[in-house]
């Protein structure tokens, strides 16, 4: 037998021990190993029950994903088949689980017969998560064992519950006190179990309670996920499963079952979701950050500025449980900035989130000052003031003069450069950017902008703060933008001028929202407020390189003073929550090609996607030669997770080459024949596109 499952037996009981670190993945040697286990304990007479357990700790983290891209998940014996013959063994079988129960991790505990855990084990089927559904019997057995309203929503919302969650669902039969021992817990359960006589149970004789359910239960909850399940391929196959699980005998069920996670694994969507899981533990591998790195310890954080940013920043450590000082120059904008904090908990706890003494908690963590000379003990210090240089270099060198020595100095800009704002200081190894994305208290997303002398300590250090605070922390280097904004200029000029070639504010919305977006350019440039991407491109007018039409319909707008939402007009005009046409923005338009000599045509809505994409594309590639960017994947997490671009494309690079680079390069060197000037200015393909396009590769080879 291999080691990857260790088989020893004690009286009448037999123990099979997952042993495969970290986290006993359901690779081909675990299932091989657990298979012969079980065949060696049923055919030992000596033996009347079966331990399942874990040697390493955690119970089971699920299959190896890494076997899905190999193909390698069809080597034989097939999970399903190992579990159904753990469920069809005539003798007990308890499993023993501490830590994680995860996707096949639960799987296997759910074809044993019975369920020991310990009260920190988390257990639940995520697979949704990597496009797929749970292949080997979830979908089947946990209807049987949890009831059908309870396993369709831990299946379809892939979210796992607790110990004494899942005993109260039903299936989990004991929950033991910290500190004990769960190989011992499962062991006496045994015994107690041998001498009740207690049989062995097997899942097909399980019924399915459907009658209890309303005969419209299926569509009504089909309506309550719509929404945030837009575009998904596997949240529906998980309820077809599910609804398989009401109507059919389990082993027909499971047939079902496998038909549909067949579907599913060999979709682009599959591969993109599980690009994004792989991309997730990349991103926190940093060139030049060895493994070994101390990080500096971090208990005092000092925020600047109290505005939007400043207040969101604050609640994230304030959430975690850190000591924060908020500080603010203007006392109004500090008093209004806490007023804000205390309001937005104060929500959250009216809908049930948290308890008023939570609430106090995290203000008690909470004090304000105007006063640099309060903050010199902080260890970590975020400035949010204005998006200014000269009042970031102050901001700076007064901290420079204020702060400890070995204080982590950040800056949350979005355009600045850190470089220079680090020299503000005499200590530029200890500056870095924090970029958040506004909400900043909401959105998960962290830009980490490694400035030319960071220091790998202080990036060690935010990473790990980053995890405190419960953020996807992304590696990028200094440009204007980084990554996110970076990538985010091409998409919106060619948006705009779009907009003056023919295509209309609604056109163009439609198509990104068709692709996945959840709001078109014109939408989202409304809801930011167009004086922002006005006044930036005042700040930085290297962006147009000379294009005089660049943003043009932006700039008439602006002179307006339609904003956006929040003025009412903008692209669109707003009247309360309803949204309609604008319709002078046709008449600017034409007056704006006018002006810059660009005929008016039909615009195709292909061209729409491929012009507002492939340019975004290009600007990635760019930045992963300039070594912005360490990966493509940190691309993707960044795009998906501060952009709304479709989780389930996988982000633009992954959606690259997914579509293939070729089309890609060869598209981009149409536009850039049919534009002209303007084709020959901005379609110009990054020279990594076109090596790895000639040499037949994806990003994924950088
Ligand atoms: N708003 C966003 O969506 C967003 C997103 C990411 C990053 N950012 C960046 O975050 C920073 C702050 O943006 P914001 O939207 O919160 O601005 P804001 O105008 O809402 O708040 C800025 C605050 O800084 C204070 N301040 C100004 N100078 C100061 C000084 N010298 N010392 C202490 N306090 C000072 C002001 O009184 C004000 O309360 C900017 O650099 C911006 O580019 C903003």
């Amino acid at each position: 037998m291999s080691d990857s499952v260790i088989y020893k037996t004690q009286g009448q009981i037999a123990y099979l021990l997952l042993n495969s670190a970290p986290v006993n993945g359901l690779g081909q040697a675990v299932r091989q190993g657990l298979s012969d286990g079980f065949a060696q304990a049923s055919q030992d007479n000596t033996i009347k029950a079966i331990v399942v357990g874990s040697n390493i700790g955690p119970f089971c983290g699920g299959a190896d994903i890494a076997e899905f891209s190999a193909g390698t998940f069809a080597d034989k014996p097939l999970l399903p088949q190992v579990f159904n013959q753990i469920d069809a063994s005539s003798k007990p079988v308890i499993a023993a689980i501490d830590g994680l129960a995860l996707g096949g991790g639960l799987e296997l505990a759910l074809a044993c017969d019975y369920r020991v855990a310990t009260n920190k084990a988390k257990l639940g089927l995520p697979e949704v998560h990597l496009g797929i559904l749970p292949g080997a019997g979830g979908t089947q057995r946990l209807p049987r064992l949890a009831g059908i309203a309870n396993a369709l929503q831990m299946i379809v919302s892939g979210t796992p519950v607790s110990a004494q969650q899942a005993q109260q669902l039903g299936f989990v039969d004991l929950v033991v006190k910290e500190g004990e021992d769960v190989i011992t817990a499962a062991t006496n359960y045994a015994e107690q179990l041998l001498a009740q006589q207690a049989p062995a149970l097997n899942c097909a004789d399980m019924p399915v309670d459907r009658e209890s359910l309303p005969s419209d239960y299926f569509a009504e909850f089909r309506k309550s996920i719509e929404r945030k399940t837009r575009g998904f391929y596997a949240p529906e196959r998980c309820i077809q499963a599910v609804e398989a699980a009401c109507v059919l005998p389990l082993v027909d069920g499971l047939k079902k079952e496998g038909e549909l996670f067949l579907e599913c694994i060999n979709t682009p969507q599959a591969r993109a979701q599980q690009h994004l899981f792989f991309a997730e533990r990349a991103a926190g591998k940093v060139p030049g950050v060895a493994k070994d790195t101390q990080a500096r310890p971090v208990k005092k954080v000092a925020v600047i500025g109290s505005g939007t940013m400043g207040g969101g920043i604050v609640m994230n450590f304030l959430n975690a449980g850190f000591a924060t000082t908020m500080l603010d120059l203007n006392a109004q904008a500090l008093e209004r900035g806490v007023g804000v904090i205390r309001k937005n908990y104060e929500i959250t706890a009216k809908k049930g989130k948290l308890t008023g003494q939570q609430v106090e908690q995290r203000m008690g963590l909470l004090t304000t000052s105007t006063q640099y000379s309060d903050i010199q003990d902080a260890d970590l210090v975020i400035e949010a003031v204005f998006e200014k240089m000269d009042v970031k270099k102050a901001v700076f060198k007064t901290l420079d003069e204020c702060c400890k020595p070995g204080a982590i100095l950040a800056t949350n800009t979005s355009t600045l450069d850190v470089n220079e704002i680090a020299e503000a200081t005499s200590r530029p190894q200890d500056v870095i950017g924090l970029h958040f994305f506004s909400p900043a208290n909401v959105m998960r997303l962290l830009e980490v902008v490694r400035a030319e002398k960071t220091s790998p300590d202080v990036i060690k250090t935010v990473l790990g703060c980053a995890a405190k605070i419960k953020k996807l922390p992304v590696v990028v280097g200094v440009c204007f933008g980084f990554v996110g904004n970076r990538m985010l200029e091409p998409y919106g000029r060619e948006a705009l001028r779009l907009l003056l070639e023919g295509a209309t504010p609604e056109q163009i919305d439609r198509v990104l929202t068709e692709f996945g977006f959840p709001m078109g350019f014109c939408s989202m440039i409304d809801l930011a407020g167009n004086d922002i991407s006005y006044l930036t491109r005042q700040a930085h007018p290297e962006v147009t390189q000379g294009d005089p039409s660049y943003g043009a319909l932006v700039d008439s707008l602006y002179e307006l003073g339609h904003y956006g939402q929040k003025t009412g007009c903008g692209f669109y005009q707003y009247n309360g929550r309803d949204k309609s046409a604008n319709p002078d923005v046709i008449t600017l338009a034409e007056q704006a090609a006018f002006k810059h000599g660009i005929t008016r045509r039909e615009i195709s809505d292909q061209e729409v996607l491929e012009r507002c994409l492939y340019p975004l594309i290009n600007e990635g590639a760019l930045i992963l030669e300039e070594g912005i960017a360490a990966r493509a994947s940190d691309c993707d997490l960044i795009y998906v997770n501060g952009y709304g671009f479709p989780a389930w494309r996988g982000g633009p690079m992954q959606y690259a080459n997914e579509i293939g680079l070729t089309n890609v390069l060869n598209a981009l060197n149409k536009y850039k024949e049919q534009l002209g000037e303007y084709g020959e200015r901005w379609f110009k393909p990054a020279p990594l596109l076109q090596k790895l396009a000639t040499d037949g590769k994806s990003f994924n080879a950088v």
